[in-house]
């Protein structure tokens, strides 16, 4: 087990140690894995002695979610033998690095739509970073509004004099939450001086909310002549689409000093040149945009990467970032340090797993033990020099300034800085270059965090898993589809990717390249054994026989790992219930659309786009949230095939439960029997969103109709093929 850092903790900064469940997971995974080539060998049999056409194609069907079942599964036993877990001790940092030695930081956010968006929360986060305790000298805030919007240009100018009494404020009281909105919303100690500071806040809040509601910076918001400059750019003809790079230096940090007198971090608003004769390539461009801007201005060689809506929870994460990066070895081997992402919306029983706690939290600590965390697009600290090529040789971009080794000796508000600014935030500049090729972000998926990291590794750069007790960042639940380009494009994890990486590393990005595939496994175990068990067709071996054994202990194998591994993050069997629920509905509906997007795009028939992902959430909706009600409310097509399901698991049961109360032999159909319960159990709340409920979030009535009618349709079909053979 590679890795820097001893085990002791005296004295050390960082320490790196092995999960506690190690030698467990190893001999568990070599049982698991025998059980399984077991079952394969019950498959070929059961193939070779088959008698009608019928049960051919069910034994295929079988036979295919189970190659893809072990598939996942053998893509995720590299994470859980090798798990480690890193602990950093900040408090020992000034040992070995003195605080005017600290490197510059620089920390990019995004923000793509002051609706979705909303730009008071925006700069909330901004705030909370500029926040940090960390010397201002050393500290830039750049912000990329890919909206195009004079409406989140005019809060970021707010903001920036709103800092001039924030900061200092969270200075003296050694606050925790910079983030104004979530300090104010917390439980914080009532004083005249916070009074003051709210009341500043609560205005500027009102300023902006206007603004944005009306759509326009009226004239009487803007306070003199700088402002009124920088919001000429916005003509009739600018568009967010289509515009000029607008560029404007907030704050600089040497001249514009706090209440008192302190100087202030760089705050950089960016908005790069949109037109629509060039491919912006979303987040990733706006990215590679805010690096090459950056670079002219700060060239910090540590760079973190933020969304808009993650701020952060505690002001000394990047001193924790130090105590790795304070290392040269370490600064020139490991491109990023991933926190995970953590979202206090969440409600208690987390009904929707929002939490994500397996994608955000299981498996990265997984990957650290392999070659280093998966990167998830936000709560990140780069290496600059890791977006310039591998680790032993540089790649050099357009200009000498470009370089991540380019000291910057020009004023950041300079002339020669600003034009060459506009220039590199140009919508062509990136023609004919490396950039989001072989250097910057990576173009090419719509997930370019894990896209990026997954390439960065293949150069053989490592990273780390950083996960503080304090979370270092919050921020609200995300949703993901468009994995599979990655899956099968020509840097697919399991070709080219075996050729870069470990083979556990491969196999562990091959998981989340071709996560939406776990749609076919689940959706053949949602209706098939179902069918199956209504016309009395038993499918699996009987209780009476050994393999009946080898079936239980793969199921519940499976589910008691996860439920461990669940637990062993802080999880609650609670959560657990609905995280797994969660993982086989989004089988059924958005890994299933997923997947036929994809392959509607492969066809040509459609062409998927990067859908901003809206923040605003209605007052009504939450409070069902809260409360731990599930959300239907519209009708939509993933709702159809998720209420044909519980459906027809509910029928299924009930008509096993049925014939067992009239002394039936159910010898044969126990394992169909046991299944549809599992998915009536699971389909609870959506037979009370049919039936009890009356709020707005209830099951339209259209989609109930249209499930129970392609219900009905699919067990008539499945009726006739199963008895006419
Ligand atoms: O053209 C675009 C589109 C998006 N964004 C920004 O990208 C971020 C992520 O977009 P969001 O709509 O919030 O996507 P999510 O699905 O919530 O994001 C998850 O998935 C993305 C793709 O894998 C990652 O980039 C994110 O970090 C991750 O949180 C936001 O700050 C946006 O403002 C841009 O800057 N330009
Ligand atoms: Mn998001």
């Amino acid at each position: 087990m590679e890795g820097p850092g001893g085990f002791t903790t005296d004295g050390a900064i960082h320490t790196l140690k092995p999960s506690a469940l190690r030698t467990f997971y190893l001999v568990f995974s070599a049982v698991y894995g025998s059980a399984i080539v077991a079952l394969f060998y019950f498959h070929a049999k059961a193939l070779l002695s088959f008698t009608t056409l019928v049960s051919f194609s069910i034994n295929m069907a079988l036979l295919l979610s189970d190659i893809f079942l072990a598939f996942m599964w053998s893509t995720s036993v590299g994470l859980r033998v090798f798990t480690v877990l890193r602990k950093e001790f900040p408090e020992n940092l000034e040992k070995v690095m003195k605080r005017s030695d600290y490197p510059a930081l620089d920390i990019f956010i995004c923000t793509a739509d002051p609706y979705k968006e909303p730009p008071m929360s925006v700069v909330s986060t901004a705030l909370s970073v500029m926040a940090y305790d960390y010397p201002t000298e050393k500290l830039s805030v750049f912000v990329s509004d890919d909206g195009g919007s004079n409406l989140t240009l005019f809060a970021f100018m707010e903001a920036a004099k709103f800092a001039r009494y924030w900061l200092p404020f969270c200075r003296d009281n050694n606050i925790l939450e910079r983030s104004p909105n979530a300090y104010f919303e917390s439980n914080y100690p009532s004083s005249p001086e916070t009074q003051k500071i709210k009341t500043m806040y609560e205005n500027m809040k009102e300023r902006i909310q206007h603004v944005v509601e009306t759509g326009k910076v009226a004239d009487e918001y803007v306070n003199n002549d700088n402002e009124r400059e920088a919001f000429i750019k916005w003509t009739d003809q600018f568009s967010r689409q289509n515009h000029p790079a607008v560029i404007q230096v907030l704050l600089d940090n040497t001249a514009d000093s706090d209440m008192v007198g302190q100087f202030m971090p760089n705050l950089v608003y960016v908005s790069r040149e949109k037109s629509k004769s060039w491919h912006h390539h979303f987040k990733a461009g706006a990215l590679n945009a805010l690096l090459r801007v950056s670079a002219l201005m700060t060239n910090a060689p540590i760079i973190l990467v933020l969304d808009c809506d993650m701020y952060s929870n505690d002001p000394r994460t990047p001193l924790r970032v130090l105590c790795y990066y304070s290392d040269p070895k370490i600064l020139s081997q490991y491109a990023f340090i991933q926190f995970p992402q953590r979202f206090p919306g969440v409600n208690k029983s987390d009904i929707y797993a929002g939490e994500f706690k397996r994608l955000f939290e299981i498996n990265p600590m997984g990957y650290d033990g392999l070659m280093g965390s998966n990167h998830f697009g936000t709560g990140c600290f780069f290496s600059r020099r890791a977006f310039f090529g591998d680790p032993s040789s540089i790649l050099s971009p357009e200009f000498r300034e470009l370089r991540p080794d380019n000291a910057v000796n020009k004023h950041l508000r300079s002339i020669e800085t600003m034009t060459l600014a506009h220039e590199v935030a140009g919508c062509d500049f990136e023609n004919k270059t490396k950039w989001g090729s072989e250097i910057g972000y990576r173009y090419g998926s719509l997930v370019e965090d894990y896209y990026t990291g997954y390439r960065l590794h293949c150069e053989g750069w490592r990273s780390m898993f950083c996960n503080p007790e304090r979370s270092a960042f919050l921020g609200e639940a995300p949703f993901t589809v468009g994995l599979l380009e990655v899956g099968f494009s020509k840097y697919s994890p399991l070709t080219f990717g075996f050729r870069h990486l470990t083979p556990c590393m491969a196999l562990a990005y091959a998981e989340y390249a071709f996560w939406p595939l776990w749609s076919i496994p689940i959706a053949i175990y949602a209706f098939l054994p179902q069918l199956a068990l209504l016309n009395n067709v038993p499918i699996f071996p009987k209780v009476s026989e050994p393999w009946f054994l080898m079936y239980v202990f793969l199921f519940l194998g499976s589910y008691a790992q996860d439920l461990i591994d669940f637990v062993s993050v802080g999880g609650t069997c609670r959560k657990w219930m609905n995280d797994q629920r969660m993982w086989l509905v989004k089988g059924l509906t958005s890994s299933l659309l997923g997947s036929i997007e994809y392959l509607l795009k492969v066809l040509g028939i459609s062409a998927s786009g990067f859908n901003v992902t809206s923040k605003v959430i209605e007052q009504e909706q939450s409070k069902r949230y809260e409360q731990g009600i599930f959300e239907f409310g519209t009708h939509s097509a993933m709702f159809v095939s998720l209420t044909m399901a519980a459906l027809i698991n509910l029928a299924s049961f009930t008509w096993g439960m049925l014939q067992f109360s009239v002394g039936s032999s159910m010898e044969g159909l126990l394992i169909q029997m046991l299944l549809a319960g599992y998915g009536t159990l699971n389909s609870w709340p959506i037979y009370e969103a049919i039936i009890f409920r009356n709020d707005k979030g209830k099951l339209p009535t259209i989609t109930t109709t249209i499930a129970t009618l392609l219900a009905c349709a699919l067990y008539v079909a499945a009726s006739f093929t199963l008895k006419h053979n």
